[in-house]
């Protein structure tokens, strides 16, 4: 691998459009129709995009059972210590004993309500890769650091941190998701030129970290408040690579248009 001088648009990064569903949905039977009905949105005319759903441990199983095949399960988040007396945990080796191959880390929500810290964060990146499964490290700045346009410092240290001590053969089965928190939940989705400025700064310290090459190998999603009215021009730009989806993904018409996405933007005729 040495510097590259082809600008990042010219590498071909799958889309990979994820859903989070959170503490949702309550029963196991909303969890399957809400599985179904994405699997179902998933057709031949769908663009060719990698798709991967994080729901609540208890429902991996069910969920994997029903979709067919077309989409990852993943788990919202694990506990980084290998066994023992961690009451409430769920291991990386449990989860990857029923055929998890997604996991998320450092989730606001998780960093903020649940006090996970960059430290312990990645060391469930470690753990998740060492154990062979990918993982989305979430980064993203508040909205105080966001108007002291503190955005990019903020993702540089919660890249490093998080990827601390990440083999860069090992980043294959890493993607980043952005989001910024005042976006989260808000329905204030982050308009696609500043998603896109702030991509392409996580790409260059990713490239500073590693190298170029392997920067622009990197997926980096863009997560906050998106739907199906905002997706397409989000995908039209260079260094956004894909969604993660929190309310819009309970929402099996939302989410299923948020998979069939137009990359040519929003104004565009429709696929
Ligand atoms: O993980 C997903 C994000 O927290 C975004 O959630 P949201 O789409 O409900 O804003």
């Amino acid at each position: 691998f040495g510097p590259s001088t082809a600008p990042p648009s010219a590498h071909a990064r799958k889309p990979l459009i994820s859903g989070n569903w959170k503490l949702n949905p309550q029963t196991k039977e909303e969890a399957l129709t809400l599985a179904r009905g994405i699997a179902s949105a998933i057709t031949d005319s769908t663009p060719d995009v990698d798709v991967a759903l994080f729901v609540p441990y208890v429902f991996i199983e069910s969920t994997m059972s029903v979709v067919g095949g077309k989409l990852s399960v993943g788990a919202e988040g694990v506990c980084p210590h290998s066994n023992g007396a961690y009451t409430g945990g769920i291991s990386t080796s449990m989860i990857k004993s029923i055929g998890v191959d997604w996991v998320l880390a450092g989730h606001s929500e998780r960093r903020e309500i649940f006090g996970e810290t960059d430290y312990y964060i990645n060391a469930q990146c470690l753990k998740i890769l060492d154990e062979g499964m990918s993982v989305m490290l979430c980064i993203g700045e508040s909205l105080a650091e966001f108007e002291a346009d503190l955005a990019g410092s903020v993702c540089a240290t919660q890249l490093k941190k998080g990827l601390k001590g990440v083999r860069k053969e090992d980043l294959d089965r890493v993607a980043i998701a952005y989001e910024p928190v005042w976006a989260i939940g808000t329905g204030k989705v982050a308009t696609p030129e500043i998603a896109q400025s702030v991509h392409a700064k996580c790409r260059d310290i990713l490239a500073g970290m590693y190298d170029r090459e392997t920067a622009n190998m990197i997926r980096i999603l863009y997560g906050g408040s998106v739907t199906p009215d905002s997706i397409d021009d989000l995908m039209a730009m260079p260094d956004i690579d894909g969604a993660l989806v929190g309310g819009a993904s309970l929402d099996i018409n939302k989410f299923g248009r948020i998979v069939n996405f137009n990359k040519a933007g929003s104004l565009a005729p429709a696929n």
